[in-house]
């Protein structure tokens, strides 16, 4: 990529019933967002013409057959479909969720293709996107499939990260699915993640316990001790700088988080409740772990508030930002850890 050229990110369009949609385009409806990437949407010209008539929204967008045909300066939509689909505010309908799955899966082509840089993803509904062909309980797993990695769902914002060591599984089967082997692959990760995409050299992660008061020495639970702690000492030993287990209740209230650059929760509400209140709708979802940048805001659908011209694009403008630092970050982290002996022969042999 040239350094002039501008960023490509494209948008799935996540679940027409709820904000998703109106949060993207509230986004691009400053200007000035286009000063810092040319963004492409995946949807239909109809669907966004719909969208901005209902809510108001001021904008005008660049029809294109492709991500490859986008310009500069637009906003562009790549007609992922042709017809005008029913829009249901605030309802949950196959139909929506089959758009959302369609708009998500050509995003994801382009991306690996090429044709666009990064990955912002808008809300889906869990629910209504199950389909014979498409299994999944969110777009962390999905994508983790189709780029033949392993993720981390990693939520970020200012001065705040915490990832989660399960993400989307059921509250009874978190215990037996953390593990030693778990636990190694989501510290590797977010260590590597701090390093490339976020410019920490030598990060400080810590782990919250998994049982009130990290089990107490074993009266409440034995997976702290038995399970947590000897990983942590055995990777500290080598030179990874990971401390806990922590005592999750009083951990962010106390600010100790303050004190690290990444905090592993051991599960989704244990990392998600204190992130999302203190990060104040400004939050992100980015997928570590991956050899293509995807985030999302931190939020879902939000029907009761769809149609309603209600919904604060602050997370998804913050996650448009997000994409774009650590694009840049991981360009820059290539560059700087380039082999140089190598370069010097390509130089040496043309
Ligand atoms: N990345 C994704 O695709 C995500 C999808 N979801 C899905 O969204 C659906 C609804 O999930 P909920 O747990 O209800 O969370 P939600 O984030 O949709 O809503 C929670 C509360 O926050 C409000 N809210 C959310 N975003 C807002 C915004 N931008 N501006 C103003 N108010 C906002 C809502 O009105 C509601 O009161 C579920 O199907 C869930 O699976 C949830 C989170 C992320
Ligand atoms: N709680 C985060 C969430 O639901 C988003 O999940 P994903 O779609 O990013 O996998």
């Amino acid at each position: 990529m040239e350094e002039t050229q501008k960023i490509k990110l494209g948008i799935s369009i996540g679940d027409i019933n709820g904000i998703g949609c109106e949060v993207a385009l509230k986004t691009f409806e400053d200007a000035r967002m286009l000063d810092f990437c040319t963004p492409i949407l995946f949807a239909s010209n109809k669907t966004i013409s719909q969208q901005k008539n209902d809510l108001g929204i001021d904008i005008t967008f660049n029809g294109v057959r492709d991500a490859s045909q986008a310009l500069e300066g637009k906003i562009n939509i790549v007609n992922v479909w042709k017809e005008a689909p029913h829009i249901e505010y605030g309802q949950a309908t196959k139909e929506a969720g089959a758009l959302a799955i369609q708009s998500l899966k050509a995003a994801v082509r382009a991306l690996k293709d090429g044709e666009i840089d990064v990955l912002v993803t808008a809300p889906i509904n869990k629910n209504n996107i199950q389909a014979d062909d498409f299994k999944f309980p969110g777009h962390t797993d999905y994508l983790a499939q189709e780029l033949k990695g392993e993720s981390l769902m990693f939520m970020v914002a200012d001065g705040l990260r915490v990832g989660l060591l399960t993400d989307h599984i059921a509250v009874k089967d978190v215990a037996q699915a953390i593990t030693a082997k778990l636990i190694r692959n989501k510290v590797a990760i977010m260590e590597k993640s701090l390093q490339m995409d976020f410019g920490i050299r030598r990060p400080k992660i810590a782990l919250l316990g998994i049982n009130p008061h990290s089990g107490d020495n074993g009266t409440i639970g034995e997976e702290d001790d038995k399970i947590l702690k000897p990983v942590i000492q055995e990777l500290f030993n080598k030179g990874t700088l990971v401390y806990g287990p922590y005592s999750a209740d009083s951990f962010f209230g106390s600010n100790t988080h303050q004190n690290f650059d990444a905090v592993l929760a051991a599960y989704h509400d244990q990392g998600l409740i204190p992130f999302k209140t203190l990060s104040f709708g400004k939050g992100v979802n980015y997928t570590a772990g991956l050899a293509k940048v995807r985030t999302s805001p931190d939020h879902g659908t939000a029907y009761e508030i769809a149609g309603k011209g209600q919904a604060d694009e602050s997370s998804f403008k913050e996650a448009v930002f997000t994409a774009i630092q650590v694009f840049r970050n991981r360009m820059e982290y290539m560059e700087l850890t380039k082999n140089p002996l190598q370069k010097q022969k390509v130089k040496r042999g043309g």
